[in-house]
Order: C-alpha cells, then sequence, then structure tokens
C-alpha cells in the first residue's frame, strides 16, 4: 500500500513530535512518510531519509521513521516560529498534495499551520489548508468537517468574522455544503443513506422571526426543497439543543452555519479524538483538531492521539 504522506505543519509547534509518537504507534499497521526537514524532529527520533513515497516501505518503516526532506531556511525554536521558515510550510503542503495527486501516496495528513505565522512570515494569503487545498486541487468546492465517533459536524461558513457570516452565508453555500456533505459521507464514511441536521443561525433558529429572520425567510424554505430532492435533513434545529447524547444519534452529521458553532461541541466531546477531514477535494486529507499549541511544544507532554486517529481515517478512508 502507499503510505500516508503527513506533513510537517508549523516546526515550532507540536507537529514535529506528535507526528514521531504516531509513526511509534502504527509503523506495524499503517505506511506512512513525514515530509519536512530533519532537524525539526525531536532529538532521539530514529528517522531514515528516502528519496522517493516508494521508498517508505513497511520494512523502512519498522525500523525508522521515513522522512522525505524538504530543507527549510532554518531550524526551528520550539514555541516560537521562525519567518524564515514559513514558505517551507507552505511548499511542504504543495508538494504532499503533488505526491498524492501523482498516485505516489494514498492520502494526505497535515499536521497544524500557525495561520498568523505563515500571513506575517509568506503573506499566505489562505485562510487555512481548507482553502488552500482547495486551490491547489483546481479550485474545487470543499467543506470542512471534523469528525469523531461521537459527532460529526461541518461549519457552512469557515474562517471569517463573526460579522460576516449572515452576508457570506446564501441558499447556494448552504446548499452545496449540504450536497458536499452528502456526498462525502457516502463516499468517504460509506453512509449509504446520510441522515443531516442542520442548524438555525440566530438563537433558538430564530424562534418564528422574533429572535431572527433568515430562518424564515430561507433556511427553512431550502430544507423543505432538498429534502423533496431526497436529501434526509432535519432543521433548522436551535443549536444549543442539537448536540446532546439523544439528539445526536438522530443523524449522521450535523451542519451548522459558522466555525464555533460546529467546533464548539465536537471539541469539547472530543477533543483528543476529533479528525479534520477536507471533504470534495479529488484526494484524502485529514488532519489533527487542535492546533501547533506553541504553550505546551517541544515539552514532550502533547498528547499525539488526534494525529493518531487522523492518520488512521486517512487510511481507513484509501482502504474503503
Ligand atoms: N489543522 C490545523 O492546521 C489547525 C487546527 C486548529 C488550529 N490551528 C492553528 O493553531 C494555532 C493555535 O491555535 P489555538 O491556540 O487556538 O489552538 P491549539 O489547539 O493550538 O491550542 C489550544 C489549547 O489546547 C492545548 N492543546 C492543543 N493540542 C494539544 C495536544 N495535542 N495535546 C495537549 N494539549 C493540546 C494547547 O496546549 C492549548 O492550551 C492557530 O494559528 C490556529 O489557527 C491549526
Ligand atoms: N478551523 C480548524 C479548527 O479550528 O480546528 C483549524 O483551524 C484547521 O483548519 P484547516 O484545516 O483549514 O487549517
Amino acid at each position: 500500500m502507499k503510505p500516508i504522506v503527513v506533513t510537517c505543519g508549523e516546526p515550532a509547534g507540536i507537529g514535529p513530535e506528535i507526528a514521531a509518537h504516531a509513526w511509534a504507534a502504527l509503523a506495524d499497521s499503517i505506511p506512512m512518510l513525514w515530509l519536512g526537514d530533519p532537524r525539526h524532529l525531536p532529538a532521539g527520533v530514529p528517522f531514515e531519509v528516502v528519496h522517493s513515497a516508494a521508498q517508505a516501505t513497511q520494512q523502512v518503516s519498522a525500523r525508522a521513521l521515513p522522512v522525505l526532506e524538504h530543507r527549510f531556511a532554518a531550524t526551528a525554536t520550539t514555541g516560537i516560529p521562525t519567518a524564515a521558515n514559513a514558505q517551507g510550510v507552505i511548499d511542504v503542503i504543495a508538494r504532499a498534495v503533488d505526491l498524492v495527486q501523482s498516485d505516489q501516496a494514498a492520502a494526505i495528513c497535515t499536521a497544524p499551520i500557525h495561520k498568523k505565522a505563515l500571513k506575517d512570515g509568506a503573506n499566505f494569503a489562505y485562510p487555512g489548508h481548507t482553502e488552500y487545498l482547495a486551490a491547489l486541487a483546481g479550485g474545487c468546492d470543499v467543506v470542512m468537517m471534523l469528525a469523531s465517533e461521537q459527532l460529526r459536524v461541518v461549519p457552512a461558513t469557515i474562517h471569517i468574522a463573526l460579522s460576516d457570516v449572515p452576508t457570506a452565508l446564501t441558499p447556494e453555500v448552504l446548499r452545496r455544503t449540504i450536497e458536499i456533505t452528502h456526498t462525502g459521507l457516502q463516499k468517504q464514511f460509506g453512509i449509504a443513506q446520510p441522515r443531516i441536521a442542520i442548524s438555525g443561525l440566530n438563537p433558538h433558529a430564530g424562534e418564528g422571526g422574533a429572535m431572527g429572520i433568515e430562518e424564515l425567510s430561507w433556511i427553512a424554505g431550502l430544507i423543505s426543497q432538498m429534502q423533496t430532492e431526497g436529501y434526509a435533513l432535519q432543521g433548522p434545529m436551535p443549536a444549543d439543543t442539537m448536540f446532546h447524547a439523544a439528539a445526536r444519534a438522530r443523524y449522521d452529521a450535523a451542519i451548522a452555519m459558522y466555525h464555533d458553532q460546529a467546533l464548539i461541541p465536537i471539541k469539547t466531546l472530543d477533543f483528543d479524538l476529533g479528525v479534520n477531514v477536507t471533504l470534495g477535494l479529488p484526494f484524502i486529507r485529514t488532519s489533527p483538531d487542535h492546533g501547533t499549541a506553541f504553550d505546551i511544544a517541544g515539552q514532550g507532554i502533547a498528547n499525539p492521539s488526534s494525529m493518531i486517529e487522523a492518520i488512521r481515517l486517512a487510511h481507513k478512508m484509501a482502504t474503503r
């Protein structure tokens, strides 16, 4: 099987150490290839430089972390991003996409990036991996899903200011989010008839127009229309009461209207095991659900569980 390519992410963050832990946990079962600068790996991690994805064999993996070297401008200081390294972080993501699109790798698992460090250091034009990967894939429509055993959530708008949400959230955007989520649940999660719950935008889903009008003016109508087209949808539901255990049992994924409405419930329920999956790409991409954690980088205390789950899920999707 082709390896899962794991990007280094921000070298000043916890990405390199959790990738090393993930290799130690998964080396027997999942071939992986770390793409980055070996100078950024924690001291003592056994690694072996390979020159192509094909060389990242199970035999190599059994004795060391296979590394496809990507030379960065500088070494890294844990907890403090180096501006000169920002372009390397961006280039590694693009190189990983090349590997998967040329069929040399089975999937991509990205370690966390620090968005502001990339913007400050290299004028990175994208607010996150999700948007950058969509551009690298030729400008396809994508959605960001965070998934765990307990919950799958998708925000209809992603990395934008809260004040921009009501304008950015249009019937076209919500329809596309529902369509991509539905297809992703079928193809990547193997759910034949996905049930999708959709939140309202306003408190109490607008409470009949008393607390906002978007639910009445178009969200409910779009949901009804798409139900007649065969989608198994519920909503608009008040966001505050759609994430308790009994409610979660009634759907396969929840679509919320903005970033925190979707991500607070899953990171509260399952921060250690949540996985970020981009749906709509022509290749598989997963990521841990947490960020660069500068406050604990280099201390050996970062929990690798979300990274391990992200690699496992990428492998499961690739072999489905
Ligand atoms: N996939 C990604 O690239 C990704 C995901 C989320 C956040 N980010 C970025 O990461 C940067 C920092 O974001 P943040 O501070 O909001 O969130 P964060 O997830 O980096 O940290 C939040 C808190 O959780 C702790 N934490 C995070 N991961 C942990 C782990 N594996 N083990 C133990 N504790 C852990 C941190 O120490 C911190 O206290 C931002 O630039 C953000 O955009 C990137
Ligand atoms: N929005 C995500 C989160 O808060 O977990 C995170 O920033 C990752 O986004 P990308 O995968 O687009 O970098």
